[in-house]
């Protein structure tokens, strides 16, 4: 889906939007054409992965890449936002379909993350 974005954040610009709204808009998109019985978890991890490997592929040869890709061609940060919006539209798919509340799951496991790798102490960050 190459160029049919006006800009790497998305067709409207939108900067924040809600998982619960992708999941909404996923589910009319598979309903409204009969497409739900493909739409089953094998399916959509599948389809994830290839989402992934295209994203992967903007990459692949380049080098490392400074944050904000700031030599990018507008062309290629848009093509770069409408991968990473097919990794994100299929496991918000993928969770819904498998019954899972993405957000919740998410922020669970940031607190697991913390839990697991717990921030040093102020009064001893960056001392070596
Ligand atoms: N059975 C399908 C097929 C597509 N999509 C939606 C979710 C993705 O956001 C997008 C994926 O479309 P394509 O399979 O056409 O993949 P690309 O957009 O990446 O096209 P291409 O692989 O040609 O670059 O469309 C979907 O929900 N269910």
């Amino acid at each position: 889906m190459d160029g049919v974005c006006s800009g790497a954040d998305g067709a409207d610009g939108a900067s924040s939007v809600s998982l619960e709204l992708l999941k909404q808009k996923m589910a009319d998109f598979a309903k409204e054409r009969n497409w739900e019985q493909y739409h089953f978890p094998r399916n959509l991890l599948l389809a994830l992965v290839g989402e992934v490997g295209e994203l992967a592929e903007i990459f692949q040869w380049r080098g490392e890449v400074p944050k904000g890709c700031p030599d990018w061609k507008e062309r290629d940060k848009v093509h770069l936002g409408e991968e990473l919006a097919d990794v994100l539209l299929y496991l918000v798919r993928l969770s819904d379909i498998c019954g899972v509340d993405l957000g919740a799951a998410a922020l669970r496991k940031i607190e697991l993350n913390a839990i697991k790798y717990p921030a040093p102490a102020a009064d001893t960050e960056n001392k070596n």
